[in-house]
């Protein structure tokens, strides 16, 4: 396991080349821009992609990636990949869109490229809307981390010595939140929507909360805390905590928001699943029950909503926004989960008033499909995300 021993080093200045993913050194093999192409037309360029960047630049590992869309400009068509003062410039107000992939913190076939029908949607049907899209959305990402063990996946079984497949709770929300702030600091990124399917909904709300509550007791070295953020990643450069922008918007989709719960008593239909959520619980966040209350953001306890800040020039004072997607055909998410998080959400807005009330949401989804069919198919997370972009939810 990690250790916070290693002399942590401020960032590389020769490694801060980010503005230009060519020149940024690449864990998966020296990707390229390429195009994107309009689904419902063939012919035309409507955004160009970039996979495989390293977010932890120092110590690389192989899921600190992620991957970037940009919508398509007449200079980037030109150019053939996007034009840094247009896409990264310091003017840029246009939100991104940031996606965390679920998989129950431990499947490795669910990434970051999950996103790519979704984002393809996206790009389309902005490109539908509006003949410039780059002023409505800067870019798109999504995002990798480290996953928890899955040593009796059929045919992925984790390997003990592979750093990649044996992260513990902190790591998971750590790794997004070191994510987040490089794209902050090479990617211009000011605001953003962070949307997130299944337990990656958990941790985009995990992302309002206040990091502080990532740390574990100072007598417990090997434990987790504010320095493991940066192991080899930005934030100060000195082990000090990754202080990002928190998203004005959240979305999520089939969502975990109390594991406690539905291992406790999971709701009528869904108690086939409560060995399996034990065994990805267990191994995501540890055997200690309390962890798991306090690390869901519909258990975690009064009140973790004022944490949920916003400081970006602009959005202060500005309403914060919880969307909650369901499908009702989730065999594996019950509507439950998504009630939960509402409730508790409505709870704390209870106490306080106006603009300090987050709006929430929900969305019941009838026709939904399966719990991974969201992504899958992409064309309704898409819509849903640039009704979220448009204001339109
Ligand atoms: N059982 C679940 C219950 C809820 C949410 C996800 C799962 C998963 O199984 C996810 C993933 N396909 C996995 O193999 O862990």
């Amino acid at each position: 396991s990690e250790t916070n021993q290693k002399p942590l080093v401020p960032p590389n200045p020769s490694k801060m080349e980010g503005y230009d993913p060519d020149t940024t050194p690449s864990s998966s093999g020296g990707s390229r821009w390429t195009p994107v192409l309009d689904p419902t037309n063939n012919n035309t360029i409507i955004g160009h992609h970039y996979s495989g960047l390293n977010y932890n630049v120092d110590e690389p590992c192989a899921l600190q990636t992620l991957e970037i869309w940009h919508p398509a400009t007449p200079a980037s068509i030109a150019h053939g990949k996007p034009s840094l003062n247009e896409t990264y410039g310091a003017g840029r107000e246009a939100p991104w869109l940031v996606y965390i992939h679920g998989g129950a913190w431990r499947d490795p076939a669910i990434d970051s490229s999950s996103f790519t029908p979704s984002a393809t949607k996206i790009l389309s049907s902005l490109f539908q809307r509006s003949s410039s899209p780059i002023k409505k959305l800067a870019g798109i990402a999504s995002i990798n981390y480290r996953l928890s063990p899955y040593p009796n996946h059929p045919t992925s079984p984790s390997d003990p010595t592979d750093d990649s497949r044996t992260a513990q709770h902190p790591d998971h929300i750590a790794d997004v939140l070191t994510a987040i702030a490089h794209l902050e600091k090479y990617y211009g990124m000011k605001s953003y929507v962070l949307a997130g399917h299944s337990c990656g909904a958990t941790l985009a709300l995990q992302a309002c909360m206040d990091p502080a509550r990532w740390e574990k007791d100072d007598d417990n070295k090997q434990g987790w805390g504010p320095k493991m953020f940066v192991k080899g990643g930005l934030g100060d450069g000195y082990g000090g905590v990754q202080e990002v922008a928190k998203p004005r918007t959240v979305v999520g989709f089939n969502g975990l928001y109390d594991l406690a719960g539905f291992i406790e008593s999971p709701p009528q239909g869904y108690e086939r699943w409560r060995e399996a959520y034990r065994e990805f619980v267990t191994s995501a966040f540890g055997s200690d029950e309390k962890v798991w209350r306090t690390a869901c953001p519909a258990s975690a306890g009064p009140s973790w909503v004022k944490e949920w800040k916003l400081t970006q020039r602009g959005e202060e004072g500005k309403k914060r926004k919880a969307v909650l997607v369901q499908s009702l055909e989730d065999s594996l998410v019950p509507v439950e989960q998504t009630e939960g998080m509402a409730r508790y959400l409505e709870k704390e807005n209870e106490q306080v008033n106006g603009d300090n009330k987050v709006e929430v949401a929900v969305l019941r989804e009838e026709k939904g499909g399966d719990h991974d069919e969201v992504w899958q198919r992409g064309d309704r997370l898409g819509e849903i995300l640039v009704s979220v972009l448009e204001g339109e939810i």
